[in-house]
């Protein structure tokens, strides 16, 4: 239901829900459906009316099991792949010009789904808005959080006129920039950790080709490595690929220095040869769209007593680069019900949410900058490949007892820090493995050919 006042006879609990992102819409799906009374307060328009794509900023995002199983706990997953391309693995565009494929996984469903983020949110917000406790209020900023009431001050983007909104539970699902983390945390021994990368992004597109048909492969994600920049690209249903172009903002070369035609096409000529020739629009595009901004936040509390909490972004930004940070947010919200359920007293369960989050999601960030290094400088490497086909042959021979990180990070939803332990056992196993297999064989080589020379000096 879109805007409107909520009857003063409705006895439910009542939830006010600032941000009606990936995080936001998603959870107010699942408190609807727990018996809440919903207001979701948004500062943008409604995004199935005005797309904010439009503006250079669509952002695909991979969606993979963590995000995939919340979304089917509430009915939606259907709906959401209908509109997404699978991608059965990476195909990396090295500086050398050799193109090589690496699968996702082993299995058939080890893959991810390449979705643009409007339309996703368009499904969630639907499937909220369908609920009868339900209530969007596009085009208002939360401005002031009481998070003793709890209460938030949302003013409207339209006319400037402000209104105080009380609520039994006010959760922050306002992005990596949380308006509502800020004042929850106002005054209390919170701690509070936000890095910036010094490279952002920008959004490039491959358009379809003349002939209607994708200029690349498109069930994928197309990696191009480099020192300088990276590039990745996400699949469409039309066939067109949406890049995200990653770069320093200062040195050389850097965003910084790309600002004329010239400038655009030396870059790409030397760096991205094979992509520039797939993008008509990069000249445009570079000097158009928008830089976007790239942040780790490690924050806690992520609570207070049973009135306000937080999820998805707000509560832990992670750098794009294992492309699990929506995943998470999705896993937030369920998570969350299952501690509202498991706990009769909010208090409780908003603790045990934390409890059961926090120390996950501070593992995503790690993985997550790690993941950086690894498609910037090393994915084309001899090394890498052959590490990851010998993770794939154990994994296949060895099945639930040998899972690669990749496979446990974006294939199950194993807690990351459990992912991380895991694979951190496994290195040392196949590390010894390899130990023992050179000791075995120096002692061998040793043996026969001291057996050799006694064999010879008895002759
Ligand atoms: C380039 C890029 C690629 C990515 N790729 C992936 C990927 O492949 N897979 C993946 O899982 N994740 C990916 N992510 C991460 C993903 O986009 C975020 O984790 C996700 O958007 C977080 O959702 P959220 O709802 O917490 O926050 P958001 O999506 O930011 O939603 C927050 C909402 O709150 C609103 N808001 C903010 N302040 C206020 C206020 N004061 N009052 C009212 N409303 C407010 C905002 O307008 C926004 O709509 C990617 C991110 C980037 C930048
Ligand atoms: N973890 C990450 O690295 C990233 C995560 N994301 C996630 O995806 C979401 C949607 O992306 P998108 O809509 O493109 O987000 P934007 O980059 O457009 O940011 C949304 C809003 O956040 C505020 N903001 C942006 N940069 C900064 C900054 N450096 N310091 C303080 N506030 C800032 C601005 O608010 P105002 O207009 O009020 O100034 C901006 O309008 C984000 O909200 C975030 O949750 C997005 C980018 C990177
Ligand atoms: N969404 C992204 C955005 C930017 C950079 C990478 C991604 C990825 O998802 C990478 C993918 N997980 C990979 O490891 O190949």
């Amino acid at each position: 239901m879109m805007d409107g006042h909520r009857p003063t006879n409705d006895r439910r609990d009542r939830a006010v829900i600032v941000g009606a992102g990936l995080a936001g819409s998603l959870a107010a799906v699942y408190l609807a459906r727990r018996g809440y009374a919903v207001d979701v307060y948004e500062r943008r328009d409604d995004p199935r009316l005005a797309p904010a794509g439009l503006a250079g900023r669509s952002i695909n995002l991979g969606l993979s099991a963590r995000g995939m199983s919340a979304l089917r706990e509430v009915g939606l997953l259907d709906e959401v792949l209908k509109r997404s391309v699978p991608m059965r693995g990476r195909v990396v565009h090295s500086p050398d010009g050799t193109v090589s494929f690496q699968p996702y996984g082993v299995r058939e469903h080890q893959i991810l789904h390449s979705v643009l983020r409007d339309e996703l949110i368009a499904v969630v917000v639907d499937a909220a808005d369908a609920q009868p406790g339900v209530r969007f209020h596009f085009g208002w900023r939360m401005q002031r959080l009481d998070r003793d009431r709890p209460s938030v001050t949302v003013v409207s983007e339209a006319d400037g006129t402000s209104t105080e909104v009380t609520a039994d539970l006010v959760v922050g699902a306002d992005g990596a920039f949380s308006t509502v983390r800020q004042q929850l945390q106002h005054g209390l021994r919170a701690n509070h950790a936000q890095e910036f990368l010094d490279w952002g992004y920008k959004e490039l597109t491959i358009p379809v080709g003349d002939d209607g048909q994708p200029r690349v492969r498109l069930e994928a994600l197309h990696v191009w490595p480099g020192e300088h920049a990276m590039m990745v690209a996400h699949p469409n249903l039309d066939g067109s690929l949406t890049c995200s172009l990653f770069m320093a903002f200062e040195g050389e070369p850097s965003l910084a220095t790309l600002t004329s035609p010239a400038a655009i096409r030396a870059f790409f000529q030397q760096h991205f040869p094979d992509a520039e020739a797939l993008m008509p629009h990069l000249v445009e595009e570079i000097l158009d769209h928008p830089t976007g901004h790239l942040v780790t936040v490690r924050t806690a509390p992520w609570h207070h007593a049973d009135r306000v909490v937080l999820v998805g972004d707000a509560a832990h930004a992670v750098y794009p680069f294992y492309g699990q940070g929506m995943n998470s947010s999705f896993e937030d919200c369920l998570v969350l019900d299952q501690c509202l359920a498991a706990h009769p007293d909010r208090g409780a369960a908003l603790a045990a949410y934390q409890t059961a989050r926090k120390t996950h999601t501070d593992v995503l960030a790690d993985l997550s900058t790690q993941n950086f290094e690894d498609l910037r400088a090393r994915v084309h490497r001899p090394g890498y490949a052959l590490r990851a086909a010998a993770d794939r042959v154990l994994n296949r021979l060895l099945a639930d007892r040998w899972t690669p990180l990749y496979t446990m990070v974006a294939h199950t939803t194993t807690p990351y820090a459990e992912a991380l332990a895991r694979s951190r056992r496994q290195d040392r196993l196949l590390r010894w493995s390899a130990a023992g297999a050179v000791a075995a064989g120096t002692t061998l080589a040793y043996l026969t050919t001291r057996t050799l020379a006694r064999a010879g000096r008895g002759r």
